[in-house]
């Protein structure tokens, strides 16, 4: 089972067998989305191997056929970035797919991989995982010490259960199985349904669309003090592939850039990136969510990462994106 260091038969000491080995065979669960696309062009430009199915070959909530699957194909590791994922009011609105899509997934691809014998995981947590009122900017150790922000809460759960399933599977089995909490994610391959999405996809077709026709006024959700950290797709995949090479504990590790700012102020960006001059006016019957989602990001700046889209850049390029598709 896994590949852990040992006493080989002649007696000498054998060396830990690499976190991930070089063109390792990788299976990117969820490869269509934000995250997964942009692991995949990560993953195959650092010489990787990426496996893939669509959600209409496997569907991971189906446990018999993902096991099958992950016991055929034998990937050295699995990153999960498959689930079920979106904005503020889709967690709201649909508590029942958010709790259970998560679990069946993540429990059909985290048993599934054990009983391949694949020795990497990487689980993709949520900073929402968080108490609704952590101290700032979060910890990983935030983790379970007080109440979650009603909105998410089913998917948050979902994603604790994530957590202590890796962390079972390590103390149980002694898997290297590993989990990021990364913070909100942007990019090509984002949601852009204004019901759906997060925000900064919804502002950027939003204001797009207001001013395509000339429009006075974009009203937006919420009062506008929420403040939300916002990682570039490319940056996190950075990210997981150096946690995947480099890192190997049992607590979770935050991912973000180490900074935030409010959605009103998100606003203005997204206003000058699509020439946007108009009003903008906020609907409070709409729900804030979570006041402050700062992540602490030291686990992850000890390791070697550092953010590489800024913010202003990556709006302009995730517009670019979408004016294209
Ligand atoms: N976006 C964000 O701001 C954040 C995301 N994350 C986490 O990152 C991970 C990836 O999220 P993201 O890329 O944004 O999400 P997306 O919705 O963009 O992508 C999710 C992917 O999962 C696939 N999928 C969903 N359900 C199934 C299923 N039953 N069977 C097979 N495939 C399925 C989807 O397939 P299909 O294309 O067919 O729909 C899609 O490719 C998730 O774990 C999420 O919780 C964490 C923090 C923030
Ligand atoms: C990644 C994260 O994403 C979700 O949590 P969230 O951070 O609250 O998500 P959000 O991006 O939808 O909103 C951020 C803020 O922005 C405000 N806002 C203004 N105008 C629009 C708007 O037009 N659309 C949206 N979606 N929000 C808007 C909105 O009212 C809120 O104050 C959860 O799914 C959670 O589970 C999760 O993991």
């Amino acid at each position: 089972m896994g590949a852990a260091g040992g006493l080989a038969e002649s007696g000498s000491v054998t060396a830990p067998a690499p976190l991930l080995p070089p063109a390792a065979r990788i299976f990117v669960a969820g490869h269509r989305g934000l995250v997964g696309s942009a692991l995949t062009r990560r993953l195959t430009a650092e010489g990787y191997q990426v496996l893939t199915r669509t959600r209409a070959e496997l569907d991971l909530r189906d446990a018999e056929a993902t096991g099958a699957y992950l016991r055929e194909s034998r990937p050295d590791a699995v990153v999960l970035a498959a689930a079920r994922v979106g904005g503020i009011m889709a967690n709201a609105r649909h508590p029942v797919p958010f709790l259970e899509d998560n679990l069946r997934i993540q429990l059909s691809v985290i048993a599934g991989a054990h009983a391949a014998d694949v020795d990497r995981l990487l689980f993709l947590g949520s900073s929402c995982i968080y108490p609704k009122h952590a101290a700032q900017p979060i910890t990983e150790d935030a983790l379970l010490t007080g109440a979650l922000e009603p909105t998410n809460e089913p998917y948050a759960l979902a994603k604790i259960a994530g957590i202590t399933q890796v962390r079972g599977y390590r103390k149980q089995f002694g898997r290297r199985y590993i989990c990021a909490m990364p913070t909100n994610l942007y990019g090509p391959g984002d949601n852009f349904d204004p019901e759906t999405s997060h925000v900064l996809p919804a502002l950027i077709r939003r204001f797009h669309e207001a001013r395509a026709a000339g429009a006075p006024e974009v009203v937006l959700w919420g009062s506008g003090t929420p403040r939300r950290e916002f990682l570039h797709s490319d940056d996190l995949a950075r990210a997981c592939l150096l946690l995947l090479r480099r890192y190997d504990g049992d607590s979770p590790v935050n991912v973000g850039c180490g900074e935030d700012l409010t959605i009103a102020e998100l606003a203005a960006e997204v206003a000058a990136a699509t020439g946007y001059t108009g009003r903008v006016g906020w609907d409070t019957t709409r729900p804030d969510g979570t006041p402050r989602k700062l992540l602490d990001v030291s686990r992850l700046t000890a390791l070697g990462f550092a953010p590489a889209v800024p913010l202003a850049r990556g709006i302009r390029d995730t517009y670019a994106w979408w004016l294209d598709h």
